[in-house]
């Protein structure tokens, strides 16, 4: 695996040399004259992202907390024949927002697509949340999310533009413990793209959610290895998935070919949503017992 723009290979997923020639079923034009924002654009799926929607034409903007780590990731992009740039801007925060769409409307020419890729969480019981553990997730999916689709919602009506927005999930219905705060902001996130999908329409914005399972990122590092060994068996395909396959359905979702597609969450979890648990804490005793019979209820498990 070659270096990444960050200057270090990831211990988890692709690198920027792999992402450079990852085939994609889109065309090189795909998003020619589109100007896409990326938050969480020097992340795992975030990059990706931006990786494939450049290599499809499209001037790509990325943002993030880390401006080293943008910069890097935008010399790469560049040094590669890539239209990218980056502005650094923390999601949690109205004030970056309007100063990070100030720029691109004035400076990068207005905006086409956002990816709201930015988020996270930690893994942890939730008996055990603290109020500030709690608020930050909430604040960085839930809050953070919305901050970025309304500042891009305005900016698209007041330049009667129209828009398209994709936001990175998680699979909320099914299968993935140790994380109720994010599952709890990303069904927030879900339900804001529904009640968005039909307000919005009549400004010709169209917006939907991927949803992705077992991603192999540099995000993992939150997660402990006697957890992460169990991923590949979290879902019916029975392997984890790269950032480049979760980018594809983000350019799918985001550009014409799904131009009479809004309000969807699309799972992108190789079947996880259907079967398959995903635990990012260690899987309590409770669950590995045999279970019990009718005629063994009143005994203790
Ligand atoms: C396949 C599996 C599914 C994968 C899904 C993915 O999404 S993978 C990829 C996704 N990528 C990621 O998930 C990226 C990694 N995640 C993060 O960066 C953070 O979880 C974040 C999203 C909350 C950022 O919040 P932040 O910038 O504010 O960071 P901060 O460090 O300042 O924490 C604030 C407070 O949160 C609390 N707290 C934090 N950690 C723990 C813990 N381990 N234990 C307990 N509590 C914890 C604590 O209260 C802390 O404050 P304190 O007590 O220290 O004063
Ligand atoms: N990988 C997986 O298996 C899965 C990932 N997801 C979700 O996909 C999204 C992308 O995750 P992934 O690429 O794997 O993780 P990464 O941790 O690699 O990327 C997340 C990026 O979000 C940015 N970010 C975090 N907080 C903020 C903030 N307050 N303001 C601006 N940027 C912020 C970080 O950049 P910086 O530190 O520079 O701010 C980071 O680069 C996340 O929402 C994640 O939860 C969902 C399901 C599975």
């Amino acid at each position: 695996m070659a270096e990444t723009g960050s200057g270090q290979t990831p211990e988890f997923g692709l690198d920027d040399a792999d992402l450079a020639i990852e085939p994609t079923v889109f065309g090189p034009s795909a998003f020619a004259g589109k100007t896409v924002l990326i938050s969480g654009g020097a992340g795992g799926i975030g990059r990706a992202t931006a990786w494939l929607m450049a290599r499809c034409g499209a001037a790509v903007v990325l943002t993030g907390r880390d401006a080293a780590k943008l910069d890097a990731a935008v010399a790469t992009l560049r040094a590669a024949g890539l239209d990218a740039s980056a502005k650094p801007c923390n999601v949690r925060d109205p004030a970056s927002i309007a100063a990070l769409h100030d720029w691109i409307w004035d400076e990068v020419g207005g905006l086409d697509i956002l990816v709201n890729s930015a988020g996270g969480q930690f893994p942890q019981a939730a008996i055990d949340f603290s109020v500030k553990g709690w608020n930050a997730v909430i604040d960085t999916n839930l809050n953070g999310t919305w901050y970025m689709t309304q500042e891009a919602g305005r900016r698209w009506r007041d330049a009667g533009r129209p828009g398209s927005i994709v936001s990175i999930v998680v699979v909320t219905r099914q299968g993935l413990h140790g994380v109720a705060h994010s599952i709890a902001a990303r069904s927030g996130v879900i339900g804001l793209t529904q009640a968005l999908a039909v307000e919005w329409a009549p400004l010709n914005i169209r917006i939907n959610c991927v949803a992705p399972g077992s991603i192999e990122t540099p995000g993992w590092r939150v997660y402990d290895p006697s957890v992460i060994g169990a991923y590949p068996r979290s879902n019916p395909m029975m392997r984890t998935a790269t950032s480049w396959e979760v980018a594809e359905a983000c350019a799918y979702l985001s550009g014409d070919g799904a131009r009479y597609v809004t309000g969807e969450v699309l799972n992108v979890a190789g079947g996880g949503q259907l079967w398959g648990e995903t635990w990012t804490i260690p899987r309590p005793d409770y669950f590995n017992g045999p279970g019990r019979t009718l005629r063994q209820k009143d005994e203790t498990p």
